[in-house]
């Protein structure tokens, strides 16, 4: 199946008709123009299959946060240093053209001219969109750095986004926590994933770097299962209590009191959590399921028979992670992801835990309380280290044709 030009790619005349818009051809670097000009080029060859397992990129919401987990997921978190706001939206315009190609299992063109290198980078060539999905997020210091109105968005930011506050019993990287603008990108197939986030640093040259790349995985198991984490406990159960369209609507999809582009769109916050594996694999298996007040094989809370029944928090250890969870009195929407890092080469120990990434509409009243208990209280605190940290607000979901933050820059 050969694709027309404007399925597959964006033509060079559509470039230049893109960037006169945004003035961005003439704010931005060399680098950034040439990246772009690959993007730009006409297009390349397309997969039969590329069609295969796609989610929509565009809708009410952003896709990503309730689509059921793909099996990998990258988070990107970029500094932005593009020096001013045209030159912003010239990045965000050549990252929705890529995140719309992508999504739809497209490539850029491989090109013919041998002297120049070839826009796409072409592990993608033969394979199908892979579910993936691309969720963009603004930081804090988007809106506005050391009392700095950066890109003139001070006052259109959201009600609720700061950095998550110092907790008691974190050990954080600062070098892999907050950021400009994050990006998560999910798809079945690892490589799929990787060429989306490898371009989308690719063509923010000059315009943005990099600060910190996460990769994580959950396990495939059988369809409709709850993927377990690396303690090998089942991880997501409850969010089986908010996944209807109402209960997303009161748990994930923010709004109200907030700027007008943030109607429908929801905060992402992001803990990595390092599991202490090798403490956790010598701890008795009834200390390890007093940990969460579940039964390790079944899912069950104590006192329960299946993993989807009530929990009854009389029958939990006080200090239980999920009692800790319910007390808090509030749900959130989580969507973690497993990783893997090698060995700590101070202590020969592996490195390993969990990408936390839970969305909710306002995090002063779902998340931070839930954090702060967690924190101070948790009997997991005993096998894990909280090393990064960030909150990102993620804008409403894309209509065809706009640019990402197009209804931000203009509200
Ligand atoms: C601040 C929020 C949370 C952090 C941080 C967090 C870390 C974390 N969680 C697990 C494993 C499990 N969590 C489970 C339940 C659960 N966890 C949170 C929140 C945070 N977890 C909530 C809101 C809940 C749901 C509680 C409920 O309403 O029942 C479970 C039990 C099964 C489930 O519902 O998913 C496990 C297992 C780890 C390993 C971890 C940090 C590494
Ligand atoms: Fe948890």
């Amino acid at each position: 199946m050969e694709r027309t030009p404007k399925d597959a790619g964006i033509t060079r005349r559509e470039f230049l008709k893109w960037s006169a818009v945004a003035g961005s051809g003439i704010a931005m670097g060399a680098a950034g123009v040439s990246a772009i000009l690959g993007l730009s080029q006409a297009p390349g060859k397309v997969s039969e299959a590329a069609g295969a397992g796609q989610i929509p990129m565009y809708g009410e919401h952003q896709a990503g946060i309730v689509t059921p987990q793909q099996t990998y997921m990258y988070l990107a978190s970029f500094q932005i240093t593009a020096a001013d706001r045209p030159a912003v939206i010239g990045l965000f315009r050549d990252w929705t053209r890529f995140s719309d190609l992508s999504t739809r299992g497209g490539t850029m063109q491989s090109g013919d001219n041998k002297l120049l290198p070839p826009s796409d980078t072409g592990e993608t060539l033969d394979l199908p969109a892979s579910r993936l999905t691309v969720t963009f997020g603004f930081g804090p210091a988007f809106f506005s750095q050391d009392g700095k109105d950066r890109f003139g968005l001070a006052a259109q930011a959201p009600r609720y986004l700061k950095d998550i506050p110092r907790m008691p019993r974190e050990n954080l990287d600062k070098t892999l926590s907050g950021g400009d603008v994050c990006i998560q990108v999910c798809a079945e197939d690892q490589q799929v994933a990787f060429h989306a986030v490898r371009n989308f640093i690719r063509l923010s040259t000059g315009l943005a770097s990099l600060k910190w790349l996460q990769e994580g995985f959950i396990s495939g198991g059988t369809a409709g299962q709850t993927p377990r984490n690396l303690f090998g406990f089942k991880d997501g159960t409850a969010n089986q209590l908010h996944q209807t369209p109402e209960g997303y609507q009161d748990v994930v999809w923010a709004g109200e009191g907030e700027p007008s582009w943030m109607a429908g769109g929801t905060y992402l916050a992001y803990r990595k959590i390092r599991m202490l594996l090798e403490v956790w694999d010598r701890t008795p298996l009834s200390d390890q399921e007093d940990t969460f007040g579940r039964n390790k094989t079944s899912g069950a809370a104590y006192g329960a028979k299946h993993e989807f029944d009530p929990v009854d928090l009389g029958q939990l250890p006080a200090n239980a992670h999920v009692t800790l969870a319910k007390q808090s009195g509030k749900l959130i929407h989580r969507r973690a992801y497993s990783y893997t890092g090698g060995i700590d080469p101070r202590t020969g120990h592996m490195d390993a835990g969990l990408l936390f990434i839970s969305y909710q509409r306002n995090p002063d009243e779902q998340f931070l309380p839930m954090l702060k208990l967690m924190q101070s209280q948790d009997k997991l605190n005993e096998y894990v280290s909280h090393v990064a940290s960030a909150m990102f607000a993620c804008p409403r979901g894309l209509r065809e044709g706009e640019y990402l933050g197009q209804v931000l820059f203009e509200a």
